[in-house]
């Protein structure tokens, strides 16, 4: 969490505490502008109280000079003025008297004040009087025996106290007034600031709130993408195995292994449409993994044939990966210098029971998810299996159709396969051949060197009938000491040639048993041809072996052709044969 929410839970408080000390500061503000006010109206005040001093004194002496000037000159004028500026002395005493009401001290002096200026303005009244009634003359005598000097200085002596009284206060609130205006320049300082920090922490509060906001936003989005990741990816594996099951069913159904490596060629494909690769199965008879299947585009080009030593997968038994972070051991059926940059690999060997069946080999330029490599770790170990069992049913074939003793055909496989010979062969015009070949007196043999050397004998001419005939040929032990070899596209004369060879193979035919060689012995052969002697393959197979009695009756190690007059029974299509 981050640090903004940890002091979530103290913002309230602080906010309340702020707010509080906001109002506290609009109190004191208010508190100070107040007490400034009142300072200033106690320093008009004071101002006014020294005025009236001075304009009281100033009003007496008036009022004494005007006076005065009357006793010089007798001039009604200056009376006139004398008389004007004694009500005005008398009120500025008064006004200075209610002024000071509010100071004790100053109130007292204001009061001698008056008396003295009444006492002085009463002395000036009786020189005035005395000289209207007795003249000027007697009023100047008057002047030099009157207390108006003394009661002059009294007064300016009370005036100069108060004045500096007055001053002193005027000091005084003058310094009062100067740190009221500091407290409230104090304040206004407070009340803009504290307001300016609230905001700051309040805007940087609502900034890392927004940005915590557009973090879980981001958050939340990549939450609902990843979600949304994970659906697809559900879905896909839940495509993914459905196709594997359905894979599953369709491997179950293949005949053969081509046909395997086609579907799982196809399945691989559909499963991941960016990958390319091969199917690889090995043939073991030269120890050589061939191409079964392609599938895709190779973004690396792999050779169509390796040997086990080519590739890591193989050589190590477990799947082999490289590029795109997974090593750089590559493989050397793999071409990875012209691959682009982000081009992976993966080999996965297809093995059962600890055998190598073959390779499974996937590449690609887009990455290879994890479940990817699930799916086609399942699709190989499918195939295998699946491998596994058709390996094990063509075995299963092939022994359920060979002679276990010789290695032959069997006669089963004989009967399958004569008719369609024929059949080709009459399609196409060609003739066939069949050769029946029975070993001499085998029962002698048996007798003279027991049945174990009969059976080595047997193989051995097993193996020399297989040397002697051609792939197409059909080489079969019909039964006990007796063969027959089909020789498709042969007609009569080399019939003949090729049952000539064949005998003559199988008199220097001899087999090791218990240490030594037994053999060799002779054989003898009947031959029938078809069209010539028959067209079913009943009737030649019959044919053949009548010529074969014949060579027997005839003294054996030696071939006998079919004839027209040896026929001992015939199908309807051989009798249409006869007949022409
Ligand atoms: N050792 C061995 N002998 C077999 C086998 N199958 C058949 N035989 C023997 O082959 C002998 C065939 O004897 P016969 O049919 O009388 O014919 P033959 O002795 O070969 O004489 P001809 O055919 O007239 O030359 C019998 O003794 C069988 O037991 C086999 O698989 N192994």
């Amino acid at each position: 969490m981050p640090p903004f929410s940890r002091l979530r839970p103290y913002r309230s408080p602080a906010l309340a505490l702020a707010i509080v000390l906001l109002i506290g500061v609009g109190v004191a503000t208010i508190w100070s502008i107040r007490g400034f006010s009142r300072g200033t109206e106690w320093l008009e005040h004071t101002y006014q109280v020294i005025a009236r001093i001075e304009a009281t004194e100033s009003a007496v002496r008036t009022a004494e000079s005007t006076a005065r000037a009357y006793r010089l000159t007798d001039n009604p004028q200056q009376q006139a003025e004398y008389l004007a500026a004694v009500p005005v002395a008398l009120q500025h005493a008064a006004d200075l008297v209610a002024l000071t009401v509010d100071n004790r001290g100053q109130h007292q002096r204001a009061r001698q004040l008056q008396q003295r200026v009444q006492a002085r303005l009463g002395e000036i009244a009786r020189l005035v009087e005395l000289q209207n009634r007795q003249g000027a003359e007697q009023a100047r005598v008057a002047t030099l025996t009157s207390s108006g000097i003394g009661l002059m200085q009294g007064i300016t002596v009370l005036a100069g106290e108060m004045r500096h009284v007055e001053q002193q206060l005027l000091a005084q609130r003058r310094v009062a007034i100067a740190g009221r205006a500091s407290l409230l320049t104090g304040f206004i300082v407070l009340g803009i600031v504290l307001p300016m920090v609230l905001l700051g922490l309040l805007l940087r509060g609502l900034a890392r709130e927004n940005l915590r906001s557009r973090e879980l936003e981001r958050e939340a989005r990549n939450a609902m993408q990843a979600l949304e990741n994970a659906a697809v990816v559900s879905g896909r594996l839940s495509e993914q195995r459905r196709a594997l099951g359905i894979y599953a069913g369709l491997l179950q159904s293949c005949e053969s292994l081509p046909e395997a490596m086609q579907v799982t060629a196809q399945v691989i494909g559909q499963l991941l449409p960016n990958a390319g690769g091969r199917c690889y199965a090995m043939r073991a008879s030269e120890n050589i993994a061939e191409t079964a299947a392609r599938f895709g585009w190779e973004s690396v080009a792999s050779a169509g044939r390796l040997e086990p030593s080519d590739c890591w997968a193989l050589r190590r038994g477990q799947p082999h990966r490289v590029g795109a972070g997974h090593g750089h051991v590559v493989c050397a059926h793999l071409q990875f210098a012209d691959a682009p940059p982000d081009a992976w690999a993966l080999c996965l060997p297809l093995a059962a029971q600890g055998t190598a069946l073959g390779l499974l080999h996937l590449n690609g330029a887009q990455p290879l998810g994890t479940e990817d490599v699930g799916v086609i770790e399942a699709v190989a170990e499918q195939l295998s299996l699946a491998m596994a069992n058709l390996q094990l049913r063509e075995t299963l074939r092939v022994q359920s159709l060979r002679d276990p003793l010789t290695g032959l055909f069997n006669r089963r496989f004989l009967e399958e396969n004569l008719q369609r010979e024929l059949l080709r062969c009459e399609r196409r015009g060609l003739p066939l051949s069949v050769l029946m070949i029975d070993v001499d007196h085998f029962k002698r043999f048996n007798d003279e060197y027991g049945h174990a050397a009969g059976d080595a004998l047997l193989a051995a001419i097993g193996a020399t009938l297989r040397a002697s005939t051609r792939g197409e040929d059909l080489a079969c032990r019909y039964g006990g000491e007796e063969f027959t070899v089909v020789l498709p596209e042969i007609g009569r004369e080399a019939a003949l040639q090729r049952g000539e060879e064949i005998r003559l193979a199988i008199a220097a035919t001899t087999a090791a048993h218990m240490g030594r060689t037994v053999g060799p012995t002779t054989a003898s052969l009947g031959i029938a041809s078809f069209p010539a002697d028959a067209a079913a393959p009943d009737t030649l197979l019959d044919r053949a072996d009548t010529a074969l009695y014949r060579a027997k009756a005839n003294g054996r190690d030696r071939i006998e052709l079919a004839r027209a007059g040896d026929a001992r029974s015939a199908s309807p299509a051989d009798a249409v044969l006869q007949s022409r």
